[in-house]
C-alpha cells in the first residue's frame, strides 16, 4: 500500500532522493528518509505508486524564502506589513517561518486542509525548543538557506500556525481561487464534508460548493486565524471554518506566497523563547520582545 498522501509541508526543500529505492519499491519509507525527502522527490514516489496527480492532496511546488536581517528589502517590507496586518508584536512575526512561495502549473491544485493541527501541549513547539525541557520532544524540522548563510539554517517545524496570510502574486487567467468548503457554516459537522458522494474536500470537482471563494488578484491578501482564542488572549482550540484549499487552475499559472504567524500554545514557555532570544547579542536591535497585552482594537481577533 502507498502511505496516504500527506502535506509535504514538513519536508526538506533541499531536493533530496530517495536514500535507499529499494525501499520505496516495497511502499515503505523509514522515517529518517520521509524527513530527508523533498516534496518533489515525494510526488515522485507516489506516483511510481500508482497516485495519479489528481489524488495528490496537492499539486505544486514550492520554496521558502528567509526575511531577516540581509534579506531583500522587498522581502523584509512584507514581513513588516504582515506585522500591521495581523497588528501582533513585531517579535511574533520575526520568529515565524520563512515566506513560502508557491507555483501551480495548469492542472494544479490543494484539495481542502488545516495548515495548522490541533494542539499537543507536551509537545515542544520546535520553534521555541530553546525554552523546552531537553526531553521534551521535537517536532520535524526543515531546512532554509539564507542569502547570507552558506550553511542551510536548520529550523525546526513549528506546531502551530496562528493565523495564515496568504498573497497572491499574479491573477490567474482560470480557476486557481481559494475555497473556504465550511466558512460562516454554523451548521458544519464533520459529517456533512462528505455527502451524497459530495466531497467538500476535493478542491478538483466541488470547489463551486464551497461556501466562500476568493479570486486570486494580483497584489492582494487574505488572512485568516487559524484557532480560536482561549479567551484569555492566547491560542486555543482549532478553528474548523479554516480548513481551505487551492481550487484546480484552469487556465495559466498560479503564483501565492504564504506566511504563517507561529506560536508555542505555551505561552510560557513562549515567553522564556523569546527572552532567551532578546539576550542573544546578536538580536539587540529587535524591538517588542514580550508580549504587548494592551494591543488597542481587542474586538478584533488578534489577542496574543
Ligand atoms: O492555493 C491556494 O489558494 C491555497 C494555498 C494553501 O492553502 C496553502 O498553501 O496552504
Ligand atoms: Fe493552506
Amino acid at each position: 500500500m502507498p502511505p496516504p498522501p500527506t502535506d509535504t509541508d514538513s519536508l526538506s526543500s533541499q531536493g533530496w532522493h530517495l536514500a535507499h529505492p529499494g525501499e520505496s519499491k516495497r511502499g515503505l519509507l523509514s522515517l529518517e528518509e520521509f524527513r530527508l525527502l523533498s516534496s518533489d522527490a515525494f510526488q515522485r514516489f507516489l506516483m511510481q505508486r500508482g497516485v495519479k496527480r489528481s489524488q495528490l492532496v496537492r499539486n505544486s511546488r514550492h520554496t521558502w524564502l528567509y526575511q531577516g536581517k540581509g534579506a531583500h528589502q522587498v522581502l523584509q517590507d512584507i514581513k513588516e506589513r504582515v506585522t500591521r496586518l495581523t497588528r501582533l508584536p513585531p517579535t511574533l512575526v520575526d520568529l515565524s517561518e520563512p515566506l513560502q512561495v508557491v507555483r501551480y502549473e495548469e492542472g494544479g491544485h490543494y484539495h481542502a486542509h488545516q495548515d495548522s493541527g490541533p494542539v499537543y501541549p507536551e509537545t515542544a513547539c520546535t520553534h521555541t525548543r530553546l525554552a523546552a525541557n531537553a526531553s521534551t520532544p521535537f517536532e520535524t524540522f526543515m531546512q532554509v538557506r539564507s542569502r547570507h548563510s552558506r550553511r542551510p539554517v536548520k529550523q525546526h517545524h513549528p506546531c502551530v500556525r496562528y493565523i495564515t496570510v496568504l498573497f497572491y502574486l499574479n491573477s490567474v487567467e482560470g480557476g486557481g481561487e481559494t475555497a473556504f468548503p465550511v466558512a460562516d457554516n454554523r451548521t458544519y459537522d464533520e459529517v456533512s464534508l462528505i455527502h451524497n458522494d459530495v466531497d467538500l474536500l476535493d478542491t478538483r470537482r466541488n470547489c463551486n460548493k464551497s461556501n466562500l471563494r476568493v479570486k486570486p488578484a494580483k497584489g492582494t491578501a487574505v488572512f485568516w486565524y487559524n484557532y480560536l482564542s482561549d479567551g484569555r488572549g492566547w491560542v486555543g482550540e482549532q478553528d474548523e471554518y479554516a480548513l481551505h484549499g487551492g481550487c484546480v487552475v484552469t487556465r495559466g499559472t498560479k503564483w501565492i506566497a504564504n506566511k504563517w504567524i507561529n506560536i508555542d500554545p505555551d505561552y510560557q514557555r513562549q515567553v522564556r523563547y523569546q527572552q532567551l532570544v532578546s539576550q542573544n547579542p546578536e538580536d539587540e536591535e529587535d524591538e517588542g520582545l514580550m508580549l504587548d497585552p494592551d494591543i488597542e482594537g481587542s474586538d478584533i481577533h488578534q489577542d496574543l
